[in-house]
This record gives C-alpha cells, structure tokens and sequence, in this order.
C-alpha cells in the first residue's frame, strides 16, 4: 500500500518505520527542509527519535504536494493508500485544509495520530475533519504507544476509529502485520475523547508522584494516591465521553484504560514528565521547555474544561490539573483540595 506520513516528530516516523517494515511503499515529510535534509543523510531522527535507523525503503518527502501525491498515486491500488497526519494537534487543522484543497480520490483514506482538544475552538480531529474536509474517508488512530517501543519493535495494539467502516481496515492493512496489532472501532467520539483526557490526566498522576518525600519517606504520595487518580481520572474522562456521544464501553478499551494506565505510569510519558517537573517546583515553561516534545495535555487541559463546563460535567482532577498549569494552585495545595472534596457515591 503507498502511505504517506505527514509529520516526522517521534510519533509519525515510529509509526512510518512500523509500516516500512512490513513491506508498504512510505513516504515521511518532514515540516523542517534542514531536518528533512538530515533524515535523508543520516537515516537517522536525531532529533526526535535518536538510536533507531531507518529502513532503506522508507523515503523522506521534503515537499508536502509530493508526500500528497505519493498517496494519491495509490488511489486506484486494490488495497488502497492512505494519507496519516502526524502532526501535534495544533498542526491538524492545516494539514486537513491542505489535503482537502488537494481533493484526494476516494480510494485514499485519510487517518490522524494526534491526541488533543483543538485549542481555541475545542473541537476533536473528527469534529475538525466534519467542518473541512466532510468529503473524505478520514478517522483516528489511537491507543497505548509509546514511540520509542514501536520503532524497536516491541510489540503494540493500537485501535483505529471511524464512522465509515472502510477506513479502520485500511488502518488494519497498513499496520498490522509485525509488532503491531490493530483492532477497529466505530465510536471515533470514544476513541478521541480517551486519547485526549488521557494526557491531563497523566500530569496529574506526574505531580502526584512527583511531590517531595514527607516523613523521610519515599517521594510522591504512594502508589495508593496513583491508582485513586487513575480510577476517578477514568470516571471522569467517560463521564465527558458519555456527554458528547461517546460509548461507556470504549473507555474500558485500549484508547481509554489502556492508554491511560500507559501514560499515567510510564516513564516515556511527556505528559507524566510535566506532571513530575511541576512537583518538583519548576515552572511550566521550563518543564516543558526541557521536554523537547510536545505534550498534548498542556494545551489540551484547559480545553477539555471548557467542553466539559459547557455541557455540565464535573471534571475535579482536569479541574485541578489546570489551575496547576495556570499557575493558581500549588501543585501539594491541588492534591489536598481533590481529597478535601465531598464524599459522594462512587458510581
Ligand atoms: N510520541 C508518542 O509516543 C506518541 C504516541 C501516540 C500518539 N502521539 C501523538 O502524536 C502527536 C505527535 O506527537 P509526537 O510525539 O510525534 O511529537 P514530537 O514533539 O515528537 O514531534 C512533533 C512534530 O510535529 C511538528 N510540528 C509541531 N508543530 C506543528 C504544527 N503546528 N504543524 C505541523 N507540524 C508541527 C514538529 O516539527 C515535529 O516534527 C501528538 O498529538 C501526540 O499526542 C504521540
Ligand atoms: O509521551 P506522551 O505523554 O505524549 O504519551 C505518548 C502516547 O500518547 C502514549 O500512548
């Protein structure tokens, strides 16, 4: 199948090298011209993905009408192509409107990667692609996946969602095969809101485990105060979901739990990592400055809050994690707030 991959972060080219290898014609661009230059030299991502070479049949695309046409070429294969959008999701909306303008054929599914509320408008990627492009055969792909452990390998499941049925499977055809595995959905609204909350969530469980040792003891406020976040972190991201026509059972899923579970408690996780920089008492710009990455839920947390106000759904630990980010609560002052909350029933 031609594929092109729109976006050569650590995401997208983890995911280009998973599908190079098992035999798909790729393409990767890369928004940078120096970087797109350096991938092509040094068959390496130095900057993003530092350690993992490239496979010889994966090309770099330095233009992105070529990296369009790449797929466009594979319009009329029997098994199709597909155009994947790797970029942050604050680089969807542009890469949508261009591969609208570009009117791909109907035989090129077009798939995203990013997990986020767009800022500003608050919309997910379906709701972005419905408003610019609601021609195209288009859907997410999401779930626990940390980029590193694709690109050497190590065995992933990933789920991809649509409304059209057509596109999960091409999903399936691209990468399955190897160390991923891909189940499909048809509940995007799910899969997209889990991949969203996930994030804020996973700075939370950051700064809870990240605030100083008391008593002399280990850091952090125990493994008990981690699992409590994650639970009640879960009920509120499917409270969301429910809200804005989501399924309950597709938070039990890779895209809910399971990615959840992966980014609140992994070391990989940008998210978590903020979440640990904040504890420690340094400043959100630096914490994010020492990244070197994105991390979704900066940007995503304050968003998701005014989705969730306006539809009437109670989000506490959004709530603290974002006044944490702005810088009004005190990341311990945030913790001791969430447990001197009301008791109430658990369901
Ligand atoms: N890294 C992972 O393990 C992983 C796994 C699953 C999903 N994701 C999601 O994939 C998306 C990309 O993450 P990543 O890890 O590749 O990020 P990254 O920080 O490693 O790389 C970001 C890439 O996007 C480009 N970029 C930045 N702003 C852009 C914009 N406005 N328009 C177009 N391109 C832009 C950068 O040049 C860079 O190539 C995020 O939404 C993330 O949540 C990441
Ligand atoms: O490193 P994070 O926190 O952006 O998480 C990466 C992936 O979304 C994990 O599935």
């Amino acid at each position: 199948m031609r594929i092109s991959v729109l976006g050569a972060g650590a995401w997208g080219t983890a995911l280009a090298l998973g599908m190079a290898r098992v035999g798909h014609a790729v393409q990767l661009w890369a928004r940078d011209p120096a970087q797109a230059a350096a991938l092509r030299e040094q068959r390496e991502n130095a900057r993003y993905l530092p350690g993992v070479a490239l496979p010889a049949g994966l090309q770099i695309a330095v233009d992105l009408d070529a990296a369009i046409d790449h797929a466009r070429a594979g319009a009329s294969d029997p098994e199709g192509a597909l155009l994947i959008v790797a970029s942050p999701m604050a680089g969807l909306r542009g890469l949508l409107a261009h591969g609208a303008a570009a009117g791909l054929p109907e035989g090129v599914g077009l798939l995203w990667l990013c997990k986020g509320f767009e800022a500003g408008s608050g919309r997910l990627g379906h709701e972005i692609a419905a408003e610019l492009a609601p021609g195209l055969r288009s859907g997410v792909l999401s779930g626990p996946s940390f980029a590193q452990e694709v690109a050497r390998g190590q065995p992933t499941a990933l789920v991809a969602a649509s409304r059209d049925p057509w596109l999960p499977q091409q999903a399936v055809a691209a990468c399955h095969g190897g160390a991923l595995r891909v189940y499909t959905s048809d509940d995007p609204v799910g899969v997209e809101v889990g991949g969203a909350v996930k994030n804020v969530l996973a700075i939370a469980t950051g700064i809870a485990d990240g605030l100083p040792a008391r008593d002399g003891g280990e850091p952090g406020l125990g493994l008990n105060a981690r699992a409590a976040l994650i639970t009640r972190g879960l009920a509120e991201m499917s409270r969301l979901g429910l809200a804005l026509g989501a399924r309950q059972e597709t938070f039990m899923g890779l895209s809910g739990l399971g990615d959840l579970v992966l980014t609140a408690t992994g070391a990989l996780s940008r998210n978590r990592r903020v979440g640990l920089e904040l504890a420690a008492g340094r400043s959100l710009a630096e914490a994010v400055a020492a990244l070197g990455h994105v991390a979704e839920g900066v940007p995503t947390a304050p968003t998701v809050l005014a989705r969730a106000r306006a539809l009437g759904v109670e989000m506490p630990i959004t709530t603290a994690v974002v006044e944490v980010l702005e810088g009004r609560l005190d990341p311990a002052e945030a913790v001791r707030a969430l447990m001197r909350r009301e008791a109430r029933a658990e369901h």
